[in-house]
C-alpha cells in the first residue's frame, strides 16, 4: 500500500495524529521513490524532513505538493536574491553575460550596444574548463544551475576543434542498433502523409483501435481520403484544412534499421518547419504527384517541388530517393513516369544532384503499392526496381563525426511534472552521456544531464546522429528555444551576431541590396535581422570573385555577404560542423538563398 492509499485511509479512520515525524517512520519502496524522485528534482533546495513534512501536510497528493514546494522555493529564491543584492559589489565580467541575456530575453538589444558588449568580453570560458573532455563526465568545478561566463574568442571560433576520443565501446552491453532519419518533402497534396500513415498500418506502428477511430472521424467528415494521412495530421488545424502544419514523427523498423520518418508539410506557408525535418535527414524522400497537371502544378513556378529540392540539396541531403505516387490515377502508365522522370532528372541535376544519387520509383501510398512489397498488379510489371522499404533497408548509414566535441540541437523541450525538464533533439556532433554535465548554449547554463532515452527507452549515452529525449535536472528560469545547442562544457559552440555567408541567391522577385531585412535559419533557430554587407559576387562554377562591393545581389548570383542578426544564435563554421554551419535566408514568406557560415565575427 503506498503512502498515499495510507494517509487516505488513515484520515477516513480520524487518525490524523498517527504520523508525528519522520524519525519515527517507516516508509516502503513506493514511498521513498515518490520522496526520491521530488528530493532530485528539487536538489539542494529542501532537506527530507521538509519535503515529507509538505507530502503529509498535502495528504501525499503529489500535483499539490509540487506546487506549494514550488512556491516555498520561489519565496526562498527572492529572499535570497535581495539579500543577495544589498551585499552585492559591482563586477565586470559575469554582470556582463547576465546583461546580454536579460537583454536577449527583453528583445531589447539595441545593434550597436550589443556589439559593443561582444567587443568588450575576453577569451576564455572560465567557471567550465575542466580537465578531461566535458562531454564524458561532470565537471567537479562548474555548478548545475550555474550561468557560466562565455567569453568569445573569435580565432577560436574560426578555427578547426581538436578530435575527441569517447570511450563508448567500454559499454558493450549496450546496442546500438542502426538509426537512419528521412525526410518527406513535396508540393502540397501529393500524398507524404498518406505514405507515413499508411506505412504505420501495415508495420503495426500504430493501435488498431486509433485507426478505426480516423477511419469512422474522416469518413463521418467526408474526409475518407485523409484515413491514413491523420496518423501524421493530428491537429485539428491540420485535420481541417487537409494539411500538414508541424513535422510528424514515426518511426518504422524494418530488417536491419530504425527509421525515423519526418513527415515535411508541403505548403508555401510552412516552409521553416519542413526546414527542420531536413536539418535532421540522412536522405530525403521526394513524393511528387503523378496524376495528369498536379505534377506540373507542383514543379512550375510558385509550386513546392523545385523549392522542397533544392533546399534539401543545400542543406547537405545529397541522396533523394524520388516516389512518384498516385500511379493509379494515371492507370500505372509507364510514359507518364517515364517524362516525370526526364524532367526532374534534368532539373535535380541542374542544381546539384548527381544522377547516381537519384532513385525513382513509381508508387501508390494510398493503395500500398510498392511500398513494402512489390506490386504484383500486372499493369505494373514494366517496373523492375526494388519497393521502397527494401530499397530504405540497403541504403548505408552515413558516416557521422563521433570524434567531435558534444553539439546537440534542440528541438523542443517541456517540462514533465515529477520528472523537470525535458529536451528533445539530435546529436550533431561527438556523444552525450548520462550522468555528465553539458552546456545550454547561447543561454551558458550549465545543467546536469540526469537520464538519456531513444525511442521511450532509457540508454546511457546517444551518438551523433541520434534523436533522442535528454532529462535534465531541471532550472526553472531558463527560457529554451528551438534552435538552442546542448553542448560540450569544453568546448561550447560559438555564439555571434555577426558573420560572413557564401550566399546563392533563389527565386528572387527583385535584387537584394545592402540593409535588406531578412530572416536567416540556422539550422533550426529563427533568426531576423538584415544584409549588412555584401563584399563580392562570385563565378558560380569556380568560386573566384568576380566583382567586388557590388550594389545588389540578383537571382541565381552567388555572394559573400556579411549578415548580423538581432540576438546573438549558436553557430559554427561550415567548415567545423556542417548542419550548424547552414544557413536558409527567407524574406516575405519566400526562400531566397541558401549558404553557409564562412566567418563568424
Ligand atoms: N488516388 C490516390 N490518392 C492519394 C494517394 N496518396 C494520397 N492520396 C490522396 O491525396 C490527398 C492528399 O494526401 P496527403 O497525404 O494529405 O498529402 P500531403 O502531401 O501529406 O499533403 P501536405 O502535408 O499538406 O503537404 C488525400 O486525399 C489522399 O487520399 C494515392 O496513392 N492515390
Amino acid at each position: 500500500m503506498s503512502r498515499n492509499t495510507k494517509m487516505k485511509q488513515i484520515a477516513a479512520e480520524g487518525l490524523d495524529d498517527h504520523y508525528h515525524s519522520e524519525d519515527d517512520e517507516q516508509f516502503n519502496s513506493e514511498d521513498e521513490e515518490i520522496i526520491e524522485d521530488i528530493i532530485i528534482h528539487y536538489k539542494n533546495h529542501f532537506t527530507k524532513k521538509e519535503v515529507v513534512r509538505t507530502l503529509d501536510k498535502y495528504n501525499w497528493v503529489e500535483d499539490d505538493v509540487y506546487d506549494a514546494l514550488d512556491d516555498l522555493k520561489k519565496k526562498r529564491e527572492q529572499k535570497q536574491n535581495k539579500a543577495a543584492e544589498e551585499k552585492k559589489q559591482p563586477t565586470g565580467g559575469n554582470n556582463l553575460v547576465k546583461k546580454q541575456q536579460n537583454q536577449n530575453q527583453q528583445g531589447k538589444s539595441n545593434n550597436d550596444q550589443a556589439m559593443q558588449l561582444t567587443k568588450q568580453a575576453s577569451s576564455t570560458v572560465t567557471a567550465a574548463s575542466t580537465s578531461g573532455a566535458a562531454t564524458t563526465g561532470p565537471s567537479d568545478k562548474s555548478k548545475t544551475g550555474e550561468y557560466i561566463k562565455i567569453e568569445r574568442d573569435v580565432v577560436k571560433f574560426n578555427s578547426a576543434y581538436p578530435s575527441i576520443e569517447y570511450d563508448i565501446e567500454a559499454d558493450k552491453k549496450e546496442d546500438h542498433v542502426k538509426n537512419m532519419n528521412l525526410v518527406i518533402v513535396g508540393h502540397v497534396d501529393a500524398g507524404k502523409s498518406t505514405l507515413v500513415g499508411h506505412l504505420c498500418h501495415l508495420k503495426k506502428v500504430i493501435d488498431q483501435k486509433l485507426a478505426h477511430k480516423n477511419e469512422k472521424e474522416s469518413r463521418n467528415l467526408g474526409k475518407e481520403s485523409f484515413k491514413f494521412a491523420w496518423v501524421n495530421d493530428e491537429f485539428e488545424a491540420e485535420r481541417q484544412r487537409g494539411i500538414t502544419i508541424d513535422i510528424g514523427y514515426k518511426v518504422i523498423q524494418t530488417k536491419n534499421k530504425n527509421i525515423t520518418f519526418l513527415d515535411a508539410p508541403g505548403h508555401k506557408d510552412f516552409v521553416p518547419n519542413m526546414i527542420q525535418g531536413v536539418t535532421q535527414a540522412d536522405y530525403a524522400l521526394l513524393v511528387i504527384e503523378g496524376s495528369m497537371q498536379a505534377f506540373e502544378r507542383g514543379f512550375e513556378f510558385g509550386g513546392q517541388t523545385k523549392e522542397h529540392a533544392f533546399l534539401v540539396k543545400q542543406l547537405g541531403v545529397q541522396r533523394l530517393i524520388i516516389l512518384i505516387n498516385k500511379m493509379d490515377s494515371v492507370n500505372w502508365d509507364r510514359n507518364r513516369f517515364e517524362y516525370i522522370k526526364l524532367e526532374l532528372t534534368r532539373f535535380l541535376t541542374s542544381i546539384g544532384y548527381t544522377e547516381d544519387n537519384l532513385i525513382f520509383v513509381p508508387i501508390s501510398a494510398f493503395y500500398a503499392e510498392n511500398i513494402v512489397e512489390k506490386s504484383k498488379l500486372p499493369e505494373v510489371s514494366w517496373y523492375e526496381g526494388k519497393c521502397l522499404m527494401d530499397l530504405l533497408d540497403t541504403l548505408p548509414v552515413p558516416t557521422r563525426p563521433v570524434n567531435t566535441p558534444l553539439r546537440l540541437n534542440i528541438y523542443n523541450s517541456y517540462y514533465q511534472k515529477n520528472k523537470g525538464l525535458i529536451i528533445q533533439g539530435k546529436v550533431e556532433g561527438g556523444v552525450i552521456f548520462e550522468k555528465s554535465k553539458a552546456l545550454i548554449m547561447p543561454q551558458g547554463l550549465i545543467v546536469q544531464v540526469k537520464e538519456i532515452s531513444r525511442e521511450n527507452v532509457k540508454v546511457k549515452y546517444a551518438k551523433v546522429g541520434e534523436n533522442v529525449d535528454v532529462h535534465i535536472v531541471h532550472k526553472e528560469d531558463c527560457e529554451i528555444r528551438s534552435g538552442d545547442v546542448l553542448c560540450s562544457i569544453e568546448h561550447p559552440i560559438p555564439i555571434s551576431r555577426v558573420f560572413e555567408v557564401e550566399l546563392s541567391a533563389f527565386e528572387l522577385n527583385y535584387p537584394i541590396l545592402k540593409g535588406a531585412q531578412i530572416v536567416m535559419y540556422i539550422n533550426t533557430a529563427k533568426c531576423p535581422g538584415y544584409i549588412k554587407k555584401i563584399t563580392a559576387i562570385l563565378d558560380k562554377a569556380n568560386g573566384q570573385i568576380i566583382k567586388k562591393n557590388p550594389k545588389c545581389i540578383r537571382n541565381n548570383e552567388c555572394a559573400i555577404v556579411e549578415v548580423c542578426i538581432e540576438k546573438e544564435n549558436c553557430m559554427e563554421l561550415f567548415s567545423n560542423f556542417k548542419s550548424f554551419g547552414r544557413v536558409v535566408l527567407r524574406e516575405k514568406m519566400n526562400t531566397i538563398g541558401v549558404g553557409s557560415i564562412t566567418k563568424i565575427m
